[in-house]
């Protein structure tokens, strides 16, 4: 495979520690850097393909997972925040000078509100948790990859350890569906 999925799957995953108790994140900026305050680890890390998710130059894909709002502050530099498409469920705030995104942040009702979505490699801590699968994988090929590589794309995540999907995992899937029926007011049948 010629590209980059990301630098921190290309040459195999690193475990995190279970026990990392959070730390901080900076943007790209030379000087007057935009910090995030992470109070935890983060959860349900994985590698994304969609278009709008943060990605370090030359990767196909982002990683990014989730951390309760409540464990998240930002702690220098927040004026230079912009929020890059106030209308997306996901409003993901980015430095308006070198263009990293910060923090995702859900308003709207959503089951997943309460979760804001972070990129840990913007920290020098080590111990965040590792991707755990390959979401959106597909959407790449919207962005110009040659649909001919997907076999070997899909397969250097499998030998990296990863899952691929299309949309999210399973339990996520599970989880956005879960909450959909329950707001329609649909009854489970019993097992
Ligand atoms: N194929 C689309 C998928 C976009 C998409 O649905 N992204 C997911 C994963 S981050 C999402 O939940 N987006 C909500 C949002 O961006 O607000 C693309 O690549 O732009
Ligand atoms: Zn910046
Ligand atoms: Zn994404």
């Amino acid at each position: 495979m010629a590209s980059s999925l990301h630098p921190l799957i290309d040459n195999g995953i690193t475990r995190g520690d279970p026990n990392f108790p959070g730390g901080t994140l900076s943007c790209h900026c030379p000087s007057d850097q935009v910090v995030v305050a992470l109070k935890s680890n983060i959860a349900h890390n994985h590698a994304c393909g969609c278009s709008k998710c943060w990605k370090p130059s030359g990767a196909l894909f982002s990683i990014v997972g989730v951390i309760p709002r409540d464990n998240l502050s930002v702690q220098a530099n927040a004026s230079k925040l912009t929020i890059i498409d106030p209308s997306a469920v996901i409003q993901r705030y980015s430095c308006r000078d070198c263009g990293v995104h910060l923090y995702g942040r859900i308003e709207k009702e959503h089951p997943f509100r309460g979760l804001d979505f972070v990129h840990a490699e913007l920290s020098d801590q080590k111990g965040w948790q590792e991707p755990q699968f390959a979401g959106f994988v597909s959407s790449i090929i919207e962005q110009g990859f040659n649909p001919k590589g997907m076999d070997a794309l899909r397969a250097k995540f499998k030998s990296v350890g990863l899952e691929t999907y299309d949309a999210l995992s399973p339990p996520l899937m599970d989880l956005i569906a879960t909450f959909t029926a329950q707001k329609a007011g649909v009854k489970f049948a019993n097992l």
